[in-house]
């Protein structure tokens, strides 16, 4: 995907966020003090979004797989979101992926900084979605990759420290590209279609990894780890690594709720691109991570979309007159472009697609 040209994009200086907890100053820069409006609230009860038992779904007898189902339709209607436990993903290779991000982000600044994710382009070591000066920053470093087809890949970008990160993330991609390929056929399921129906259309699908690190934050009640945003992706799978903070919230009912980790589980989101196929019956939520004081998190994202080929739009078995269709046809590669290129919003980005008068499909 074309990266915007660096010389439009003035972004001004961006301080890494781990160097400034190293340099404890006595204020947060003004860059990450977020308005008013913005500030994440303290005493929010922690709630339980659906879980989701796979195994159950695979090889549980007919009545356990028929509830498992329609637990799973409810969560991607009501919630968008859901923790998948029984994922078949083993321990050890959740914690291999937390222990070699982990050592990534501990290296200094200078090595972590030979994978600089320029202005205006995702993949790299920095801050995405940076696109002026006045913006405010997250209080998180990430790496971002992309990993599938291999022509979205940019191997000058995976760190050689530690020597098996590479490898590791291969590893870990081609399960959760596997996983995601499941859930999918279930998600098909449950909307009574083909089971292969996603994974067919979608071709070569488009897989990216994110690895977020939010470093504590003297003043948690200033600054958000990452903004509000729905995800571009069609499934977004996210690990909480094993003794990080909570600190995932999504917008319920207009109250923004943390979601406390259920250990070993993946988080499960519905994104943008499930949202239009299905004409806004499951929902891409609006989500966000808040920081901690003393303990700091790490998450590892795995963004699941179609080829950048693929033309979208609303699937016609989902458009009647109780639910008239809501978005136009696109091409997917045409949203991701526009997805990179602005600022994480809410659900701003998904106005790319929305169908604002009375047309139809
Ligand atoms: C920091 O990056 C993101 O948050 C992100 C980007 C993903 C990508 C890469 C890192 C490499 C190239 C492909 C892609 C754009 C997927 C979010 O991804 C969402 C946004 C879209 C669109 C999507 O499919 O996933
Ligand atoms: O770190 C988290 O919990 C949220 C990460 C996220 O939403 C993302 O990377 O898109
Ligand atoms: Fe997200």
């Amino acid at each position: 995907m074309a990266p915007v040209p660096i010389s439009s994009i003035k972004i001004g200086h961006i301080d890494d966020v781990q160097e400034l907890r190293r340099a404890r100053p006595t204020t947060i820069p003004d860059r990450f003090v977020r308005d008013m409006a913005e500030r994440p609230s303290t005493a929010t009860p922690s709630m339980h979004i659906p879980v989701i038992d796979l195994s159950k779904l695979i090889e549980g007898d007919r009545d356990q797989s028929h509830t498992e189902l329609s637990k799973l339709a409810v969560s991607c209607e009501e919630w968008g979101f859901f923790q998948v436990v029984n994922h078949g993903i083993d321990k050890e290779m959740l914690r291999s992926i937390e222990k070699v991000a982990m050592e990534f982000f501990m290296l200094p600044l200078e090595e972590k900084q030979k994978y600089p994710m320029a202005p205006g382009t995702v993949q790299g070591y920095g801050q995405a979605f940076v696109f002026s000066e006045n913006q405010k920053l997250d209080w998180c470093n990430m790496l971002a990759l992309g990993v599938e087809p291999l022509f979205i890949r940019n191997p000058k970008l995976w760190p050689t420290k530690p020597a098996n990160f590479s490898e590791t993330l291969e590893k870990y991609s081609a399960s959760i590209r596997m996983l995601c390929q499941i859930l999918l056929s279930f998600i098909a399921m449950s909307l009574h279609m083909n089971n292969d129906a996603f994974n067919d259309m979608f071709g070569d699908a488009v897989q990216a990894v994110r690895m977020n690190y939010y470093p504590p934050c003297s003043r948690p009640d200033l600054v958000l780890g990452l903004s509000p945003h729905s995800d571009g992706s069609a499934l977004t799978v996210l690990q909480q690594a094993e003794g990080s903070s909570v600190g995932l919230q999504i917008l319920k009912d207009d109250n923004w709720e943390p979601v406390q980790p259920v250990p070993n589980a993946l988080v499960i989101n519905i994104g943008d691109t499930l949202e239009v196929l299905t004409n806004g019956k499951y929902k891409s939520v609006e989500h966000r991570a808040v920081t901690h004081k003393d303990q700091d998190r790490l998450s590892i994202v795995t963004f699941y979309a179609p080829s950048y080929e693929i033309e979208l739009g609303p699937l016609p078995e989902l458009i009647n007159d109780n639910r008239p269709c809501m978005y136009r046809k696109y091409n997917h590669g045409e949203y991701s472009k526009h997805y990179v290129t602005n600022k994480l919003q809410g659900k701003r980005t998904l106005e790319f697609a929305k169908i604002q008068t009375k047309l139809s499909c």
